[in-house]
């Protein structure tokens, strides 16, 4: 495995920065990963978590010294960070990226470097959470997942492949989209569902202040669908404002299906009901799940577990005692006072059926597959 030296400036620790920081030094050890963020406590936390090995005292400081720059900060940030790089300090050959939700203006914004002879990639890899800050930060974060890169046409072959063998770690599928089709594409799948998470949760605020009943039987249905209206409102306002343009075409389409859908709820119109249900539930199922996709895809396994101390050691045990082994362990909601659900991922199919026999026949918890 190839390892590159040199110095890596990342801006914005914070999930992303984080995570790439940390992929990237597991596969460079001896790369020199410089941080800069706003936030002096996250700064902080950074170097103290190791995420790190040295904090920069400015933009300026950490630039001037930098092979490879990486703006991992809310999209409207790195859009004013690209307008006022000071181009005259950096290294001749040094490589700009990013990975903001959004490519169009960042891209548009880059387009003084490249006139100035730096160059710039846009990127965004395609997972993350609804979690935010460096403690959450993560080096497997983008196992698995899409990474997209958008270069202009006057960008080397070789500064891409560069780039690409810099963030091997992250252990991602590169892809190369224009920056048009990406915000065209993650509209409809990333930023969209968004607006429809968040006002889901605000129909059932307004709902609760007429009975408080509402957020108590919040169940698993709700919390699923709305598990990202979680996510940092000020990098979603960010992208919002980025992506206006496509954003209302959706808009426009949605509202116009739900007065479809509406009519035919009103109507008691069985068979168009069924049908809407079913082509969803069959495009739904048939979404890339061991390929790789948008949405990030293992050979997990799902198993809902009773919430008590010790639960986790005891499935993992009995998987330990058949040598199956994990390559990643999450719960990924504690749905209260009922269960949690542990996401167990593995290594092959064969692993996952393996741990699938195993806990059926040590256990009683329901174990599935999305
Ligand atoms: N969270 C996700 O799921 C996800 C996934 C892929 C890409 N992204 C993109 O990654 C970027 C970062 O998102 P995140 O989830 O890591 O957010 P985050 O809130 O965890 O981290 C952002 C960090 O940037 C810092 N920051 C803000 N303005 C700054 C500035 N001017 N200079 C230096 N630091 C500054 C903040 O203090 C914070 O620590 C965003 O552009 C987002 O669109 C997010
Ligand atoms: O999993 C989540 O919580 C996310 O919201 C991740 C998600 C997404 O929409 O899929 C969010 C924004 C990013 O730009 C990429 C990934």
């Amino acid at each position: 495995m190839k390892r590159l030296e040199g110095n890596i400036f990342v801006v914005g620790l914070g999930l992303i920065g984080g995570s790439i920081a940390l992929a990237v030094k597991k596969a460079h050890p001896d790369a020199v990963i410089i941080g800069y963020d706003v936030n002096e406590q996250e700064l902080k936390l950074a170097r103290s978590l190791k995420v790190i090995d040295e904090a920069a005292s400015s933009l300026e400081q950490g630039m001037e010294q930098a092979d490879l720059i990486i703006l991992a900060t809310p999209v409207m940030q790195t859009e004013k960070i690209l307008a006022q790089m000071p181009v005259h300090l950096l290294k001749e050959n040094v490589i700009v990226t990013d990975v903001g939700s959004t490519k169009q203006r960042i891209v548009h914004h880059a387009r003084r470097l490249g006139k100035q002879g730096i160059t710039f990639i846009g990127g965004h890899p395609m997972a993350g959470s609804h979690k935010s800050g460096v403690a959450a930060a993560r080096a497997h974060l983008f196992e698995n997942a899409f990474y997209v890169l958008t270069p202009t046409n006057g960008v080397a072959v070789e500064k891409i492949e560069r780039l690409k063998e810099w963030l091997k770690g992250t252990k991602a599928q590169f892809v190369v989209l224009s920056p048009e089709e990406h915000d065209r594409i993650t509209g409809v799948i990333s930023h969209f569902p968004h607006i429809i998470a968040a006002s889901l949760v605000h129909q059932a605020q307004q709902y609760e202040k007429e009975n408080p009943l509402v957020s108590r039987l919040a169940a698993g249905g709700f919390r699923d669908i709305t598990r990202i209206a979680s996510s940092n409102p000020e990098m979603w306002r960010d992208i919002f404002i980025h992506n206006k343009h496509e954003l209302l075409t959706l808009f426009d389409r949605w509202i116009a299906e739900m007065k479809k859908l509406r009519s035919i709820v009103e109507e008691e119109n069985s068979a168009a009901i069924y049908h809407y249900f079913l082509e969803a539930k069959q495009f739904r199922d048939g979404l890339p799940a061991r390929t790789k996709g948008a949405i990030p895809s293992f050979y997990d396994l799902y198993v809902d577990v009773p919430d008590y101390p010790g639960v986790i050691s005891e499935v993992t045990g009995y998987l330990a005692k058949e040598n199956i082994s994990i390559t990643n362990i999450r719960i990924i909601e504690t749905r209260e006072e009922i269960y949690g659900v542990l996401r167990l991922s593995f290594q092959s199919e064969e692993d996952r059926a393996k741990a699938k026999a195993c806990i059926q026949q040590h256990t009683n918890y329901e174990t599935y597959e999305v």
